[in-house]
């Protein structure tokens, strides 16, 4: 890990635009870009292809350090590729939220993916969206933001995301979901969606993306 490269980190809920507000802001810097979630996303997709049961720890820990993950930017969208598979459509369900989010409660996936994590850390700098970034992946970061919008908002985003991509879903079953999630990632034992002390909070609620990605780079510039 090359500690005196600059950090980003960007926490907060589903849907607050963390993914969105992080790959602009990555490019504008000419920074480096790690989508955490994917991660977490692509191990439970992995797990899911090998039928390992969510029970069987020492098996979830072997896939999480065998499976291949790889990231490409097509410029449009960052794409996911598991086990050199294109997954991206998948992962990017509400399907694949829900598993990333009940693997990434057991305390031995999250300790086998903190390498992989660090590793992203490269010069010019790192711009890194998730839910412990700021608290346990990269503490001494010098920029931290705590990305929040309300409920109501994150799933009327997610609503119009999914509809546009032609998936037919209803807005009272994603508004569920995501309170669903979000509860489960804010109340377990270890590394919980939480602010650090030292991020900056930024409530999205009736802000465009062009808006949001201002206020982040002007943290950076202060
Ligand atoms: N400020 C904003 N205004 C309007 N729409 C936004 C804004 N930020 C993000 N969006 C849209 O909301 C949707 C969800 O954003 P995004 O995937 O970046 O959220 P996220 O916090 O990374 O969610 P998750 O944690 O579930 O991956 C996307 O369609 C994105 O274009
Ligand atoms: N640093 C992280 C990133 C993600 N997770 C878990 C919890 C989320 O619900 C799930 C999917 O993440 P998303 O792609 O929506 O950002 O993965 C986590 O625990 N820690």
């Amino acid at each position: 890990m090359t500690t005196d490269t600059p950090v980003l980190t960007i926490d907060g809920p589903s849907g607050s635009g963390k993914g969105t507000i992080s790959r602009l802001v990555a490019q504008r810097l000419g920074w480096h870009y790690l989508d955490s979630g994917a991660l977490y996303r692509a191990i439970g997709l992995a797990a899911g292809w090998a039928d390992i049961d969510l029970d069987d720890h020492g098996a979830l820990v072997r896939c999480t350090f065998d499976t291949r993950i790889g990231f490409r930017d097509d410029g449009d969208e960052l794409r996911v590729l598991v086990n050199d598979v294109d997954a991206t459509g998948e992962l990017r369900t509400e399907t694949a939220g829900a598993a990333a989010s009940a693997i990434a409660a057991i305390p031995e996936v999250r300790a086998a993916l903190k390498d992989r994590q660090r590793a992203f850390r490269q010069p010019p700098g790192l711009v890194a969206d998730g839910r412990d970034m700021g608290t346990v992946i990269f503490p001494d970061a010098p920029f931290k933001v705590f990305m929040t919008a309300s409920a109501d908002e994150r799933a009327q985003r997610r609503y119009k995301q999914l509809n546009d991509k032609g998936v037919s879903v209803t807005l009272d079953g994603l508004l569920r979901e995501i309170l669903a999630r979000d509860a489960r990632d804010a109340q377990r034992a270890v590394a919980p969606l939480r602010p650090a002390e030292d991020a900056v909070r930024i409530d999205t609620t009736g802000l465009s993306i062009p808006e949001v990605v201002e206020q982040v780079l002007a943290q950076v510039a202060r």
